[in-house]
């Protein structure tokens, strides 16, 4: 790879949670035994570093268990930071598999607008093809031209089949004709592009009941999937999208997109240990081939700043 490694980009993206945790515990260190006053400054100042209270509460057990009585120090603490977060993020990390039987396996794909939505459709059907399974997309937000537009370009890009129609077409058509074609021509995953409008709650339900009604006539196990594509620079904000998403549209799992481009990283954390959903993938870049699978324990060790220490 050129530039930046992909290692250096998933760093940065957890930098600013990784040094407010650095500027938040510095201070509680050289004491000679782990008191009740140091294990709840502690815990503030994980909950402080973005963390969440679930993780703040695991390492302040973990740290009162094995208590520490000759002193605890920065390295030590951020290991064991690491391995809570890894903890919280493990269950979690679940790729898309494709095992829809039968094919195809029908990915809906939903976020707001400019949340990387196109981009991360790009992305996935990438990754399936390099899986070598057949890959279809379908242009359902219709909403806009330029959606479609710019899909149609991506498809053209990576080399795959698309299904598109006019701008304010009926999104669910293009779906139904995307399932028959992409069952005639044996393809394995279709993926759907939504309007996933949030100011129209209801129009969004309507659309995706809609989808789901035309579906079902083909496939009552379709859409097999429904992934939120979350943009990371958003912050606390992504928290919100997905509990609304989560009650309109069904969420299924989560794409967390822009990491490289943000430090607000450790947003993802919170969600995981909130909504428990399924974490697909994260997107470092706009290239197509910045999604990559969600390792746990290499994204824990970057939110903890574990590889960081000594390189102040
Ligand atoms: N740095 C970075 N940029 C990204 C990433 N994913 C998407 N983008 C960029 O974010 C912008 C929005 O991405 P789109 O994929 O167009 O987002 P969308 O949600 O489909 O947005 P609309 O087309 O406005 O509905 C584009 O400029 C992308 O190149 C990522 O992982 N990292």
């Amino acid at each position: 790879m050129n530039e930046i490694s992909w290692h250096e980009r998933l760093l940065g993206g957890f930098r600013r949670t990784s040094d407010r945790l650095g500027e938040n515990i510095s201070g509680l260190f050289g004491k000679a035994a782990l008191d009740e006053a140091t294990l709840d400054a502690i815990e503030e100042a994980l909950i402080a570093s973005d963390l969440g209270p679930a993780t703040a509460a695991r390492v302040r057990d973990r740290l009162a268990e094995e208590r520490f009585e000759l002193g605890l120090d920065e390295p030590r603490l951020r290991e064991i930071v690491a391995q809570e977060v890894a903890k919280i993020l493990s269950p979690v990390a679940k790729p898309l598999e494709i095992e829809a039987f039968p094919r195809p396996q029908v990915i809906l794909v939903i976020g707001v607008n400019g949340s990387g939505k196109t981009t991360t459709i790009a992305k996935l059907a990438h990754l399936f093809q390099e899986q070598d399974y057949g890959v279809m997309l379908v242009a359902g937000d219709t909403f806009r031209a330029a959606a479609i537009g710019q899909l149609k370009v991506w498809a053209d890009r990576i080399g795959v089949p698309i299904i598109s129609g006019k701008e304010g077409g009926d999104a669910a058509s293009l779906v139904f004709e995307g399932v028959k074609r992409g069952t005639a021509e044996g393809i394995d995953v279709l993926i759907v592009d939504t309007a996933g409008r949030l100011q129209n709650k209801a129009g969004l339900m309507d659309e995706l009941a809609k989808i789901r009604r035309v579906l079902g006539r083909l496939n009552p196990a379709a859409p097999h999937d429904v992934v939120l594509v979350l943009d990371a620079t958003t912050g606390q904000n992504a928290l919100s999208q997905i509990e609304v998403f989560k009650e309109v549209a069904g969420v299924t799992g989560l794409v967390m997109t822009k990491l490289d481009g943000t430090a607000r990283g450790g947003v993802l954390v919170a969600a995981a240990e909130k909504y428990g959903l399924p974490i697909h993938a994260i997107g470092v870049g706009e290239a197509v081939d910045d999604l990559r699978p969600f390792d746990p324990s290499e994204v824990a060790r970057a939110i903890a700043g574990v590889e960081r220490i000594g390189m102040k």
